[in-house]
């Protein structure tokens, strides 16, 4: 039996019909207890009383803005731990920019599938407090949990160590999942910055509009919208080290930018008139081959060998022998641990599988693998049938896939096929979980625990 932990969310807003419904869509979840305000005053009383949520959904409707920011700043000052997400009709940039800087953990423009993002981004926000959140800074013990004895991986701590004398750009290479962004927390947690700031920048998840400013901040007036001065990440992570993951990704107009930057050592925000010096150390990553991409002429040269500084290279996770049994263990213990289940170890066969399968999505595939076996497993062992089904058996430990690729060439992952066939009969079943997990015969809390994750989605009402 799995104990489920309680979040409490409180549902903000002057619309009752609305309040309902989000009440009702959001009340399928076992885990969250809901609590409606008809209005803001009797939300901060209740936070003055100590109440604390998990998370505040503030449906703003035709409130004043003003009125919606104060509202925002006065929770934000109680409530700093909790997420605050709005939702409103308005579909305006520059109001949800200045609702965050006030605060707002998230900005919703109310549509039909509101409810579906809010019960996505409630799944991200509801985890249990020991569970690492992405992008939130460092685990301090950073390095301890980079796990792996492959030689290839003792290489990679050493290179880490390095790195952390000094404040040498950092350049990391990897196929997706094979652990970049831990690295860069390793180097940060052992470098004499650990105290300071840790930003992770996902270059690649940022509007194109929106970078610039992102990066580097912006002036009051700077641009319609721009309400009030904002510091860029470079400005936030001063005295500490900035991530900028997926720097393959980044348009040659902007590349040119972050090399003025970096060669200058100053940062211009949008529409000011002075410069501002920064101290960061700067880890990058990219999946792409920097080097090709610089002699196709899609990534500058000159940029490129100013950001190479040390290169760290993550082998793929089927190039690492047993580390996969390693981790695969540890993940498993985690978890169980987190999830209150018994720790089971894999049999010989699930670990002969384990081995045989190549792993596309490398650590994180691997990851989401594991914990799934250990929710469905329930004998004294995790065996090879409480694992996905692989495709098709691969012929080796470190085998190329055997299984099938796609129309495009890429093989869909272990687990996307399951989750797939999982998403597929709660389609059917026009999102009734009880049926579906009677259908695919697993347990229905394990199906609530994939939606509350955002692994899989209810179908629109
Ligand atoms: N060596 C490792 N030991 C323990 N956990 C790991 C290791 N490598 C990766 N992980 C875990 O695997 C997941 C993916 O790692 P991470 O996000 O660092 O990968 P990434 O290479 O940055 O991915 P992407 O290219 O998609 O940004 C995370 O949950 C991370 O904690």
């Amino acid at each position: 039996m799995i104990a489920a932990a309680t979040f409490e969310i409180w549902l903000l807003g002057y619309n009752e019909a609305y309040s309902s419904l989000l009440s009702h869509q959001l009340g399928r979840n076992p885990d969250y207890r809901l609590r409606r305000f008809a209005t803001v005053p009797l939300a901060l009383t209740s936070a003055i009383e100590g109440e604390r949520p998990e998370a505040i959904i503030f449906d703003c409707g035709p409130t004043p803005d003003g009125i919606v920011h104060q509202a925002v700043r006065q929770l934000r000052e109680l409530l700093p731990q909790t997420a605050i997400f709005l939702v409103s009709t308005q579909a305006d940039i520059s109001t949800a920019v200045e609702l965050m800087r006030h605060g707002a953990s998230d900005y919703l423009v109310k549509d039909a599938t509101t409810p579906d993002r809010l019960w996505q981004l409630l799944a991200q926000t509801c985890q249990p407090r020991s569970t690492p959140q992405p992008h939130k800074g460092p685990c301090p013990e950073a390095a301890s949990v980079l796990l792996g004895e492959h030689a290839s991986m003792q290489h990679v701590r050493e290179l880490i160590g390095k790195a952390a004398r000094t404040t040498i750009t950092v350049s990391i290479t990897g196929e997706t999942g094979t652990g970049k962004e831990l690295v860069a927390q390793a180097i940060h947690a052992q470098s004499g910055r650990a105290g300071q700031p840790f930003v992770a920048v996902n270059m690649a998840a940022i509007p194109r509009e929106l970078l610039e400013s992102e990066l580097f901040g912006h002036e009051k007036g700077a641009f319609t919208g721009a309400a009030a001065r904002r510091i860029g990440h470079f400005e936030a992570a001063s005295g500490g080290t900035l991530f900028l993951d997926e720097i393959g990704d980044l348009e040659l107009t902007l590349q040119a930018k972050l090399l003025r930057v970096l060669q200058e050592r100053v940062v211009m925000r949008l529409g000011a008139s002075k410069p501002v010096p920064f101290d960061v150390r700067l880890v990058v990553a990219t999946h792409r081959d920097l080097a090709a991409e610089a002699r196709a002429g899609r990534f500058r040269e000159d940029l490129y060998y100013r950001l190479l500084g040390l290169p760290i290279e993550l082998p793929p996770l089927r190039a690492r022998g047993d580390d996969r049994l390693l981790l695969a263990d540890s993940f498993v213990r985690n978890f169980s641990h987190l999830n209150h289940l018994p720790v089971r170890s894999f049999d010989a066969e699930a670990k002969r599988r384990l081995l045989a399968y190549p792993f596309p999505g490398n650590v994180r595939e691997l990851k989401a693998v594991v914990e799934l076996a250990a929710v469905l497993a329930d004998g004294s062992h995790i065996r090879a049938a409480d694992l996905p089904p692989l495709q098709a058996p691969a012929t080796g430990r470190d085998a190329s896939p055997a299984a099938a690729p796609t129309a495009n060439g890429s093989m869909p992952s272990l687990r996307e096929q399951t989750l797939a066939i999982m998403q597929s009969v709660l389609l059917q079943t026009q999102g009734d979980v009880v049926a579906a997990a009677g259908r695919l015969r697993i347990g229905r809390s394990t199906l609530y625990r994939l939606l509350q994750s955002g692994h899989l989605r209810l179908p629109q009402d």
